[in-house]
């Protein structure tokens, strides 16, 4: 039937791909927990675009940089949508702003991140930025061996601060306990299976308990009250400090200050809460992530740590911690930044972009609904950009005579495309390097020794989903 419906849809013919069952179409060919690998191999056997459908869906693969920003950035109309919203309302995570389909809603979201994130304004949360990172560093002395948990309440406490004007303290702080729970809940269950999954049987959620729904049910419902409390109770924070008077700046008071006495007019207020718990899920694990492979990469490679250390001991100085105002002369911890991004990027496949109509590239058809994966994976480990891709290796970013080269784009095709591009990107990219610089210029990072003072090696293991995250303890 689906071929039939194919022929007639169109005379164009879809791009090359792998051949699916009825049905279920290629699902059972990707590899669940590393689909960029299945993805790089499509690659090799039918090109930097492929076609293939994931659960009942056509489903475009890009594999190159090119193609990526020709149909997401060149012409963004037709290719900002999203096609498993519904899916993703019924989890509860519909009003994510990832997951809102292009519409006025996302427009909205998207203007409320630009008032508090766009790159002039950023540079103003620099100074939070640093003394996040001195916290950081606090923390990092008392207790190393936590330093998963440290970089974690590093990021999620810059997000706090300047989303919802919140100051995180301590570690057991209990606002800081609701979201962390909640984003855990959010994050683990949350993947492209599970959504999946609701896609193809949505009638499971409303089926009586004694059908097995292999735990959907319980799933669903533990990620709307984690939704739930993520939303509200930060608010309730908001409110409390903006009747007291005691509210700082952050995104959201400067919204409702905005609106002055007028109020903030319920669309507003629903949107924002939706960004805000957004902008904490979307933010937090990433930011984390990142440093976490930041430090990975420190020690399997003492020989660069050495270098980045010495570069900032002669701008510096021994005794003192990097700023912003010394950014321009460490050209080297730059070129760590952009090589940890590269070596694993955190949101490896992007997110699906949605084909809002019918469309041909190069000759193929690219028909409406359709998801759009861009394997962002491929394109920062293609051999013929970066030689020798799994290696790390920051100099690939510095000219012969240390300064960073033009290949900035890095930090854009990790950052996704178009009128989706990450809203984030400009703040993420200044609260890596805040911690990167401050943890450069005051720690070594190496392997745990035993009490005989042998190295214990201890090979990591990612998580894999809609981003990467050390899964040691999960
Ligand atoms: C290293 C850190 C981060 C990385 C690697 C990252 C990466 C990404 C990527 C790849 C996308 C998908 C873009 C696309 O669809 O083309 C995205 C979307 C998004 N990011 Fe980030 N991000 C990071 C940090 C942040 C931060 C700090 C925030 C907010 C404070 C944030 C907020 C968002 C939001 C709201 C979206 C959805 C945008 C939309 O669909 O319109 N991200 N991010």
């Amino acid at each position: 039937l689906w071929q039939r419906q194919r022929r007639a849809s169109s005379t164009l013919s879809l791009p090359p791909g792998p051949f699916g069952l009825p049905f279920l179409g290629n699902s059972l060919g990707i590899n669940a927990r590393k689909p960029q690998l299945t993805f790089s191999e499509w690659r090799r056997h039918y090109g930097d675009l492929v076609y293939c459908r994931v659960w009942g869906y056509h489903t475009l693969v890009v594999n190159s940089e090119k193609i990526a920003r020709d149909l997401l950035e060149t012409r963004p109309s037709n290719y900002s949508d999203k096609v498993q919203a519904e899916s993703a309302t019924l989890l509860g995570i519909g009003k994510l702003t990832g997951f809102i389909p292009y519409s006025d809603e996302w427009r909205l979201h998207r203007r409320l991140y630009h008032q508090a994130l766009r790159q002039d304004i950023v540079a103003s949360y620099h100074p939070t930025q640093l003394q996040m990172a001195k916290r950081l560093i606090t923390a990092l002395m008392d207790t190393p061996a936590e330093f998963e948990c440290h970089l974690e309440m590093y990021s999620a406490s810059i997000i706090l601060s300047i989303v919802h004007g919140y100051d995180v303290t301590s570690k057991h702080d209990p606002l800081l306990a609701i979201v962390h729970h909640g984003n855990d809940v959010v994050m683990k269950n949350s993947t492209p299976l599970i959504i999946g999954l609701i896609d193809a049987f949505p009638w499971l959620l409303k089926a009586p308990k004694w059908i097995p729904d292999g735990g959907v049910k319980e799933t669903v419902s533990a990620v709307r009250a984690s939704m739930r409390d993520m939303r509200e109770a930060p608010f309730d924070y908001i409110s409390q400090a903006l009747e007291d008077k005691t509210a700082g700046r952050s995104m959201i008071v400067d919204i409702y200050q905005k609106w002055g006495d007028k109020g903030l007019p319920d669309i507003v207020l629903a949107a924002l809460k939706d960004a805000a718990t957004g902008a904490f899920i979307a933010g937090t694990d990433t930011t984390f992530s990142t440093l976490n492979n930041f430090v990975y990469a420190m020690v399997l490679h003492p020989d660069v740590q050495k270098r980045a250390q010495l570069q900032l001991d002669s701008v510096i100085g021994n005794g003192q911690l990097p700023t912003f105002d010394n950014r321009d002369e460490l050209p080297l911890i730059d070129a760590i930044l952009r090589e940890t991004i590269r070596w694993i990027p955190t949101i490896p496949n992007n997110l699906a972009h949605g084909v809002y109509n019918d469309d041909v590239y190069e000759g193929y058809l690219i028909p409406k609904g359709a998801n759009i994966i861009v394997n962002t994976w491929e394109i920062l480990h293609d051999k013929d950009r970066y030689p020798n891709p799994d290696r790390f290796a920051p100099d690939r970013f510095l000219t012969p005579d240390g300064r960073l080269t033009g290949d900035s784009m890095t930090h854009m095709v990790v950052f996704g495309y178009g009128r989706r591009v990450c809203p984030g990107r400009h703040l993420a990219e200044a609260s890596v390097w805040a911690a990167i610089a401050n943890l450069l210029a005051t720690f070594d990072f190496e392997e745990a020794k035993d009490a005989e003072g042998r190295s214990i090696v201890q090979d990591p293991e990612w998580m894999w989903g809609v981003s990467v995250t050390d899964a040691r303890d999960a």
